[in-house]
């Protein structure tokens, strides 16, 4: 069981939401508007927050920045309209574990809380680290024959044998872990641990005892000595991922270690000596937040010594099939259906899409469809509204919108365009009912509905 919030300025939404929680066993809590939000997030506890990004005149990614900032381990879902992606995509480099276009089915619904709560799960359990090569996100192999993905492998050839520091930079859902990992699986101590961290998901008050470790009794919670993840990864690899989240003090402790190789526990009396190589990984432009005082200029020197750029999907479009080839393959093992297969136009719809998620939408995306397809060939209409290429439409839209001198009867006019898009989508797919609802991105049940309130078919 799990302690979810539900956000959302719709109470039809909220309501949905709740009893279908409920029913899945989870306390639920709902909230309609941000200051509600923020006031139970504070409380801490929960696991999962499910927010959608448009409530009235606020803003979800307020809520999901409010929770972060409340209770970083906190999982937050994002519920969109599609044609706000880019809003949530932002939200994922925000921190939202995923988002979810409307309309949703159910099963999907439940396919990407299972896939939160299990996160939140691991990341609890595991303390936030993820010891060790093949944990999470397989095999550290980095795929893609693109000109810029087989930079990037020749400069994890050169680098891994070595000692030095390595900057991992790009956009979300890139690489950037894989990359780290495939650094410590080719080098010479690939049998020491390789440890992860995340240092924009760990409160600000206990990341230092994370790192460096703790004397029993140094503050309040201190019950134990604490060994700290330098320490854990032996002369293995440490990989501070999302680095430009570490608070300044935090900054100069860091940089002292690596100047010095050398650390010291919180309340220790005396240094101890390290062998980790260091990884560091950032989706923030390091440079910029130097600028803005934000990072020390000192420290992005010291990690900045060999800096890797992990190109996004849209330079190296060449990768797309044989990211769909391998997650198909993957997936379909996993849930049981080797002979799974995309039909025609899926395969091309997924081959045209620019992912602005990077790898881990792409990824995201197979998943779900392979978890969702009835049979071994997998449809087109399974595909999310933004990879099907629905778009809202802006410019049809805009010279519908305009407000004549004399008013207008807003309700009347709606119904006016509603209707004859009902329409133009029957005639277009020959009167057939399921066809037509995945043409305006519409549930079965939903189109049923708006076509008997007009008296249609
Ligand atoms: N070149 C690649 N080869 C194989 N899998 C990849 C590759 N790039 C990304 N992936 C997969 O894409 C997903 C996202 O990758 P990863 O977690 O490394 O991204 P990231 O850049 O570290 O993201 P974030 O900045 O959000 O932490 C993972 O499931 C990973 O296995």
């Amino acid at each position: 069981m799990a302690a979810i919030l539900v956000v959302d300025d719709e109470r039809s939404m909220r309501e949905f939401l709740e009893i279908l929680l409920q029913k899945e066993g989870h306390e639920v809590a709902t909230a309609a508007d941000l200051p509600t939000a923020r006031a139970r997030a504070g409380q801490g506890d929960l696991d999962l927050v499910i927010t959608d990004l448009r409530l009235g005149r606020e803003s979800g990614l307020d809520v999901l920045q409010a929770v972060k900032s409340a209770s970083p381990a906190t999982e937050v879902l994002v519920v969109t309209a599609f044609a706000t992606t880019d809003t949530a995509v932002q939200a994922m480099k925000l921190g939202a574990y995923d988002y979810l276009q409307k309309p949703f089915k159910v099963d999907e619904l439940k396919l990407v809380i299972g896939k939160a709560l299990e996160h939140r799960a691991l990341l609890a359990e595991n303390r936030v680290l993820r010891h060790r090569v093949g944990q999470r996100g397989g095999d550290p192999e980095i795929l893609g024959t693109s000109a810029a993905i087989t930079e990037v492998r020749e400069l994890v050839e050169k680098v891994a044998p070595t000692r030095t520091t390595v900057l991992v930079t790009g956009e979300s859902g890139t690489g950037k872990e894989v990359v780290a990992r495939a650094i410590h699986a080719q080098g010479l101590r690939a049998s020491e641990p390789f440890v992860a961290i995340n240092c924009g998901a760990i409160p600000e008050g206990l990341i230092e005892s994370e790192l460096f470790g703790h004397q029993k009794g140094s503050f309040t919670g201190a019950t134990e000595q604490k060994q700290g993840l330098f320490e854990v990864a032996g002369s293995g690899t440490l990989f501070l991922d999302e680095v430009g989240e570490l608070p300044p003090a935090v900054q100069v402790k860091l940089l002292r270690a690596l100047q010095e190789r050398k650390a010291r526990r919180v309340g220790g009396a005396a240094d101890y000596a390290f062998g980790a190589r260091i990884v560091a990984a950032t989706n923030r432009e390091l440079e910029a937040e130097v600028r803005a005082g934000r990072f020390r200029e000192d420290l992005f020197y010291r990690l900045n010594v060999i800096q890797l750029r992990m190109p996004p999907l849209r330079e190296r479009r060449e990768d797309v099939p044989i990211f769909v080839a391998h997650f198909l393959a993957r997936f379909a093992a996993e849930v049981g259906r080797p002979r799974a297969r995309l039909a025609p136009e899926a395969e091309r719809l997924l081959l045209a899409y620019a992912y602005p998620g990077n790898v881990r939408e792409l990824a995201n995306v197979m998943e779900r469809i392979v978890t969702l397809a009835d049979g071994e060939v997998i449809e087109a209409a399974l595909l999310p509204p933004a990879v099907r290429g629905a778009q809202p439409l802006p410019q049809a839209a805009t010279a519908a919108a305009a407000l004549p001198e004399v008013g207008i009867d807003l309700q009347a006019h709606l119904d006016a365009i509603e209707r004859r898009i009902l329409e133009q989508a029957l005639e277009r797919t020959g009167g057939v009912k399921t066809e037509a609802a995945r043409l305006l991105s519409l549930t079965f049940r939903s189109l049923r509905y708006r076509l008997a309130k007009f008296g249609i078919g």
